[in-house]
């Protein structure tokens, strides 16, 4: 595998406060990679930093380029998207068209044509009189026929019902992603990726504080519905989370081994926002 990014004590500070405290990390080309944490963790930070939109110290590499000072060559080669609410609405879609190609030297117009064909959009049609299911479609159009290498994707289905926020994602599956491409999506709403993402990254006040691929959470960590009898034996396993679910003890650990878990209990995969949760409550680790 060949690294796309790499950061080695990447660090951002606002006037003394510390955005991301020197971390370290790595992504891998051909990765869906999901960075997820709270608010004010630090996502958007990163993500800026990444695309030369902001000042960092430490060391940032992407694509072999450094942002600070090659931002104009690493943007033929990636793509960012804050939002899928910011196409004008004053515009008409054959303008949208025409903006994206005057600002993106890897946007191909006849391909987001031959997408919008598959949809009901007429090019004459002003934004504004469009669903939100349409803007959809459309922002996927502009974003889906520009030949980028890495896509970074900031919250990009905030606003939208969960019909189209499954769409925009199915869609992006499809149409953008194989093995040379590389997505990086921050998002709140951790069930809607979690099928999607190969890699997973928890930021919280600026420290990355998980950082594996979807196999490895697989293997390290497990859920356990603990009998009654076994709750001290478990406790002793020092569980990162505890909940009760229906009168039983669900204990989550991380790397016990899959013998151990099972001899507590009935053994099963975390949930990414069950992990989430237990992460963003537990120390640094
Ligand atoms: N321009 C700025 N000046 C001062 N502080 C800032 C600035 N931008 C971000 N911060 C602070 O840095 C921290 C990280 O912010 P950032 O926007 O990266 O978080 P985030 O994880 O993207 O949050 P959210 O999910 O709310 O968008 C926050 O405490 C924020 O207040």
């Amino acid at each position: 595998m060949s690294a796309v990014v790499t950061a080695k004590g990447l660090r951002k500070s606002y006037g003394g406060f510390d955005a991301l405290k020197s971390v370290d990390f790595t992504i891998e080309r051909g990765r869906i990679v999901g960075l997820i944490g709270p608010n004010g963790a630090g996502k958007t930070t990163a993500l800026k930093s990444l695309l030369g939109l902001t000042t960092f110290d430490g060391h940032l590499d992407v694509f072999g380029l450094d942002p600070r000072q090659d931002r104009h060559l690493l943007m033929q080669r990636v793509c960012f998207i804050a939002d899928v609410a910011v196409i004008p609405r004053w515009m008409k879609v054959s303008q949208s068209l025409e903006f994206v190609e005057g600002v993106h030297p890897k946007f191909d117009r006849v391909k987001a044509e031959r997408f919008l064909q598959k949809t009901k959009i007429n090019l004459n049609s002003k934004v504004g009189h469009l669903s939100k299911g349409m803007v959809t479609q459309l922002h996927l159009a502009l974003i889906l026929a520009i030949d980028v290498e890495l896509l970074v994707l900031d919250e990009p289905t905030q606003g939208l019902d969960i019909l189209y926020r499954k769409e925009f994602y199915q869609e992006l599956l499809g149409e953008f992603f194989d093995d040379n491409k590389t997505i990086v999506v921050t998002t709140h709403q951790v069930e809607e990726v979690e099928n999607l993402l190969t890699d997973l990254m928890f930021i919280k006040d600026g420290n990355i504080v998980l950082d594996s691929t979807m196999d490895e959470v697989g293997e390290r960590f497990v859920e356990v519905m603990v009998s009654g009898d076994q709750v001290d034996v478990a406790r002793q396993h020092k569980p990162i989370a505890e909940r009760e679910v229906f009168g039983r003890k669900v204990f989550l650990f991380d790397g016990i081994g899959s013998e151990t878990a099972e001899s507590l209990g009935d053994t099963h995969r975390p949930s990414v926002s069950d992990l989430f949760v237990a992460k963003m409550k537990g120390v640094s680790a």
